[in-house]
């Protein structure tokens, strides 16, 4: 067979199922393609009447209505706008499906990007066939002796096209809905879809229902409707900023989240130059730590719902805040994967970014003590953030706030300069401050203070600052805190401490029947203390990152800890295990397991076995007491 080339041909037979089965997982959309194809007409008739070419004969005031009605199972939608001659309907309608068949063909290849066909190939109208079996354009153009013109098609390759009835400028498009779309014969999905879509897009929208009952008062008298539209044609983030009031920020997070919470502050986006973005980020208030899931920034091209949430354009810790951001800009109907990789929307993120960060250091340096009231919400997000993205650490570094154990909220550096001379570089910390009170004690007797990170991204965070800034190192108030508690005053007589050592160490594991037992003798300042549990930093996280990544389905709970059992020789009790004479054995085990258990209990939980022999063990030592 000799070789032979040829186009493949494309028909509009083909094109209604393919926009049938493609779209049907986003049916919703057809709304915000005719309601935004209406807008487009009315912004087409103004633009003309403001370079006079075209006379709006006093039908200027502008909208869009949307008629539902149930009984005949049709949707009209219906503009003032520019309105169409047979001429154009015969180029922009009829011939759609061909003109754009080219790139639509190459689309074909990439199933996964069912939406955004709509909008990039002209396909807008169409999808109206993804719940509606005829569509019928009735339409009178704005342009001087245009006659009205009726356009109908069943869906198949005919249509139909004859004189109009409209008498006004504009378009009404009749969905005749079939059994794919009846949903959209009810008045609360028609409701909820124009309020997700078109919130916010430019003329007003009404929504009007035949034959509704009309509601009545108590009385039977009925109660006209108040006519409003369903959305806010000029949104207050295209406004000005400093024409904006604090009480309309308020209500415009209110109405457009539903969050009847105050946001504690929020950062109007504002840009023209190199690119245009406008918007509204709120910083909503948390009441738990899940709160912050509920995050959600909505993606608006001209005023046109996009989605909710695009990781690609929007910095994945921003999506923890709330907003709108606005930017025609963006090339939103090109696959995600192209979003990515694009320089510009890698512009606009970053530029986001810093907005956010410039407000936060703002109000740091401006308004300290309210920095410091919203620093418990804001947390978690400027410390995901600064996990997620280097820049933004490097933005908001010097003023993240650590609360220190003397109720204190401080920057690092300012932790560090107040403990300079007694710690270098080091930045001891409480994740607990209940059950790691005798620690913090400890330290506070030392004079030093420790930072509260007990937020479930704190250890993360912590190794990220460590990362940044290689002199930095976090200790947990229960690690390796012996050096700094040590007394290192006398002198001692090292042969005798090694014996002294070598007999407590034998009295503990016995009586603890443990002989793998990390055990230290030190003298501490503190003379109370007979006994306390450090754990090494390095191998606690270790574990803790072991078990957060589930590694290997084991059971953590049977790891042993790296504990090591500090004991104080200058305490009392140890004075007596270390001195001559007889002692009583069973005495010296209690007082040994006691010591053991008093250190624990300070430094996690005791397991239910162990508390119930240490209650047993407590009373037995309370009777000793008064025998
Ligand atoms: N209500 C209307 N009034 C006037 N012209 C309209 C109206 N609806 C559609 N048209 C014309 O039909 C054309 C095709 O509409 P369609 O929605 O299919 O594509 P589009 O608006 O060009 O692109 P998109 O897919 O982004 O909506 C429009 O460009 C416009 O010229």
């Amino acid at each position: 067979m000799s070789k032979q080339r040829g186009s493949l041909s494309i028909h509009s037979e083909n094109i209604f199922p393919i926009i049938k089965k493609w779209l049907y997982s986003d049916q919703d959309i057809f709304i915000r393609e005719l309601i935004s194809n209406g807008c487009d007409a009315i912004t087409k008739v103004k633009r003309l009447n403001s370079l006079g070419e075209a006379d709006l004969k006093e039908d200027a005031d502008f909208s869009i209505k949307v008629v539902l009605d149930k009984t005949a199972r049709t949707l009209k939608f219906i503009d003032n706008g520019i309105g169409m001659t047979e001429e154009e309907i015969n180029k922009y309608i009829n011939q759609i499906a061909f003109s754009g068949a080219e790139d639509f063909f190459n689309t074909y290849k990439d199933k996964g990007e069912k939406d955004q066909i709509i909008g990039h190939f002209g396909l807008g109208f169409y999808s109206a066939f993804m719940v509606a079996h005829t569509v019928e354009i009735d339409t009178l153009s704005y342009k001087e002796g245009a006659e009205a013109v009726k356009w109908s098609c069943d869906g198949g390759t005919e249509f139909e096209i004859e004189k109009g009835l409209r008498r006004t400028r504009g378009t009404e498009i009749t969905l005749h809905i079939g059994e794919e779309g009846v949903e959209f014969l009810e008045e609360y999905t028609i409701r909820e879809t124009i309020e997700k879509y078109c919130s916010f897009m430019p003329y007003p929208i009404y929504l009007d229902v035949a034959d509704k009952d009309p509601e009545k008062d108590k009385d039977g008298n009925i109660i006209l409707p108040e006519i409003k539209p369903l959305n806010e044609p000029k949104p207050l983030y295209l406004k000005v900023p400093n024409e904006c009031t604090d009480e309309e920020y308020q209500e415009f997070y209110r109405k457009t989240f539903s969050d009847f919470r105050e946001p504690l502050f929020w950062i109007h986006l504002n840009m023209d130059y190199p690119f245009n973005l406008k918007g509204i980020l709120y910083f909503p208030k948390l009441n738990n730590q899940f709160d912050t899931l509920e995050g959600r920034i909505k993606l608006y091209n001209n005023q046109v719902f996009i989605a909710d949430n695009i990781k690609e354009v929007i910095p994945e810790f921003l999506l923890l805040l709330k907003g709108v951001i606005d930017c025609p800009d963006l090339p939103l109907n090109v696959s995600r994967s192209f979003l990515q990789n694009d320089g510009s929307v890698k512009k606009i993120s970053d530029y986001i970014t810093k907005k956010v960060a410039d407000k936060l250091n703002q109000l740091f340096k401006s308004q300290r003590s309210d920095y410091k009231k919203f620093w418990d919400d804001i947390s978690p997000f400027v410390k995901f953030g600064s996990l997620k993205n280097d820049k933004f650490l490097k933005q908001v570094e010097g003023i993240i706030l650590f609360k220190t154990t003397e109720e204190k909220s401080v920057t690092l550096e300012e932790y560090l300069s107040a403990m300079e001379g007694k710690l270098e570089n080091q930045v001891y910390y409480a994740t607990d401050q209940m059950q790691q009170s005798q620690y913090i004690r400890l330290l506070k007797e030392h004079d030093l203070q420790a930072v509260i990170l007990d937020h479930a991204i704190d250890s993360a965070f912590i190794s990220q600052l460590e990362a940044k800034n290689e002199k930095i190192k976090f200790l947990r108030v229960d690690s390796d805190l012996a050096e700094l508690l040590k007394d290192d005053g006398e002198a001692e007589d090292q042969e005798a401490m090694k014996n002294n050592s070598q007999k407590v160490t034998d009295i503990f594991k016995k009586a603890l029947g443990r002989d793998d037992l990390k055990l230290k003798m030190e003298g501490l300042k503190s003379d109370d203390v007979a006994g306390i549990i450090i754990l090494s930093e390095n191998s606690r996280r270790m574990q803790e990152m072991m078990k957060m990544y589930g590694m290997g389905g084991m059971n953590f709970d049977h790891i042993p800890t790296d504990e090591t059992l500090i004991l104080n020789k200058k305490h009392q009790l140890l004075q007596y295990m270390m001195g001559d004479g007889e002692k009583d054995e069973e005495t010296l085990k209690l007082v040994a397991q006691q010591i053991y258990d008093l250190a624990t209990i300070s430094h996690r939980p005791l397991s239910p076995e162990a508390m119930e022999r240490f209650i047993r063990r407590s009373n037995e030592i309370m009777t000793k007491l008064i025998n």
